[in-house]
Parts: structure tokens; C-alpha cells; sequence
């Protein structure tokens, strides 16, 4: 089944719902349609149910908050919640300022969850494990980052999935790691806010909101590892471009032959 996640996304083509931030909102909604995906970027409090009630997944994205953003992000949580759609909260900056971390609180506590996706300071800082942030630069998480990964997961009832060079995703019971990815992708702003785009994607045809975030790791590291690869990449630039076009040519067989994915 989960060999033919992707081959659903792409018959489905689930409608993303995207509160996000000016930085790769383009960014988002281009990675959203080459996955095979349908996106909209809706932010205004007076029309965020009415959209998030068409979609199929919602992502709150707090990179260039601001009250009034927060305030639509828990009106089309709330609204997410009702409807049984899956949110997909990342944390962007969580720890570097205290809107960003009472924020982030904030919105677990009022509105479920189905995926925190951060880096691994966001995520140890919200697990309240310590973690150093730079802007939005992890500049370092928790001594046992899977550990600190799993206490958040298990406080929220959520699946918990931290970015990096091994990718850990748990649900407080399952984790894995996932070692798809390239250093050329640190390269480039918004990876991470692409990838939670992507985890949505996904979250928005498979209801094992863990299988389909290992499976949209999976899929976005194997097309960093294949742009990486690519003789016509010459940096951040061809390499940004380069990628937009793996994760369009992404199949499931690539994604079965190349994926290094462990269990524990
Ligand atoms: N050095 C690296 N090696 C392998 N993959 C990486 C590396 N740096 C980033 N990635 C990948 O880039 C994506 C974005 O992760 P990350 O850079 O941690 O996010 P953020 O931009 O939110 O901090 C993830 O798929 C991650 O696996
Ligand atoms: C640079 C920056 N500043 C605020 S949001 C943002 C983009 C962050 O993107 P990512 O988390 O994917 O690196
Ligand atoms: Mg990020």
C-alpha cells in the first residue's frame, strides 16, 4: 500500500491548504503541484474555514507570523478539526523569539495536530529539551534528539518529524530514520517548508499520518539525491530548479529502489 502512495496522491490530487510565509510561498505551491498535488495559499480570518473546508490537508507554517496570522491559523485549525482534515504544523523559528515558541504552544493547544514538522532545534526547544536556534537555523537539539522527538509526540498525540541529515519521524510508539538527502539541500531557502508542503500532500490520502510522512521524506530526500547528481547542477541556483523537476519524475519504483529507511 504504501508502495502506491504516491501513484494515489497523483489520482487524488488532494487540495492543500497553505497559511505560510512570504519567504517560499511560491516555493510551496510550485513543490505542492509537481508532487501531484493541488495548492491554495488562503490567509485572510474572513475566508479561512470556508477554503480549509474544501481542502484535504492544512498547513500552518509560522515563518513570518504575526498575531493576526495566528489568530486565522487556530480559526482554520479549529475548522480542520471539525471537518477531520489533517494539519501540519512547522514550527519555523520556534525558540528564536517568544512569538515563535508561545505561538507554536498556543496552537497545539488549541487546535489537533496531526504532524509537527521542524528542524531539530524547533523541536527540542518545543519538547522543552534545550536546542539552539540562529533565525531559522538549527543550530543544535537535544543530546537524544529521538528521545526528546517521541516525549512531544506522546504530550500532543501527534506525529512528530524532525528534519536533518537522518530524518526522525515518530509517532511516540513507531520511529524511523531516514537517511534519503543531500547537503545541496541546506543549500537552498525553504526546503523544510517545501518538505512540510509535501508531508501534507501525502497526509491528505493516506489517514496513517506516520506512514505518510516517512513516505514524503523518503520521496523529497531521493529527489535531492537525484538533482544533487544531475551534471547540469553548478549550485543553489540549478540545483533549486533541478530538484522542482525530480520531485515532478518521481515514480514509485524510484521511490521502492532508492529509499533507506530504518525501523526501530
Ligand atoms: N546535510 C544534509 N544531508 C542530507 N539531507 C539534508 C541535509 N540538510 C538538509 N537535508 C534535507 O533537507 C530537507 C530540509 O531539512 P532542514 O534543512 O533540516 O529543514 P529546515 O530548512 O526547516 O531547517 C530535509 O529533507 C532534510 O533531510
Ligand atoms: C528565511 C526565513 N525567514 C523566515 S521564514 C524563512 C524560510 C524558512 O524556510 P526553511 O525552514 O524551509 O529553511
Ligand atoms: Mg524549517
Amino acid at each position: 500500500m504504501k508502495k502506491e502512495l504516491l501513484k494515489i496522491l497523483r489520482e487524488k490530487k488532494p487540495l492543500v491548504h497553505h497559511i505560510t510565509n512570504i519567504v517560499t510561498v511560491n516555493d510551496c505551491a510550485n513543490i505542492t503541484l509537481a508532487i501531484g498535488a493541488l495548492p491554495v495559499m488562503a490567509h485572510a480570518l474572513e475566508e479561512v474555514e470556508e477554503m480549509v473546508s474544501a481542502a484535504d490537508a492544512l498547513v500552518l507554517n509560522i515563518g513570518t507570523l504575526t498575531n493576526e496570522q495566528v489568530e486565522a491559523m487556530i480559526k482554520a485549525g479549529k475548522a480542520a478539526n471539525r471537518l477531520k482534515v489533517p494539519v501540519i504544523l512547522d514550527p519555523v523559528g520556534a525558540g528564536a523569539t517568544k512569538l515563535r515558541t508561545q505561538s507554536s504552544k498556543k496552537i497545539l493547544e488549541e487546535v489537533k495536530i496531526s504532524v509537527i514538522k521542524g528542524n531539530s532545534a524547533e523541536i527540542s526547544i518545543l519538547a522543552g529539551k534545550g536546542g539552539k536556534i540562529r533565525g531559522v537555523e538549527s543550530q543544535s537539539g537535544a543530546d537524544d534528539i529521538s528521545e526528546a522527538a517521541k516525549d512531544l509526540a506522546n504530550a500532543y498525540n501527534v506525529v512528530v518529524a524532525v528534519s536533518g541529515v537522518t530524518d526522525i519521524i515518530t509517532d511516540g510508539k513507531r520511529i524511523a530514520y531516514v537517511k534519503n538527502g543531500h547537503p545541496m539541500m541546506g543549500t537552498v531557502t525553504g526546503t523544510g517548508c517545501m518538505l512540510t508542503s509535501v508531508v501534507a500532500s501525502f497526509c491528505g490520502v493516506c489517514e496513517d499520518y506516520f506512514a505518510a510522512t516517512v513516505e514524503a521524506f523518503v520521496a523529497f530526500g531521493i529527489a535531492g539525491e537525484r538533482a544533487a547528481q544531475s551534471s547540469n547542477v553548478k549550485g543553489p541556483g540549478s540545483f533549486k530548479v533541478t530538484f522542482f523537476d525530480e520531485i515532478y519524475n518521481l515514480t514509485p519504483e524510484i521511490i521502492e529502489k532508492d529509499k533507506k529507511v530504518e525501523y526501530e
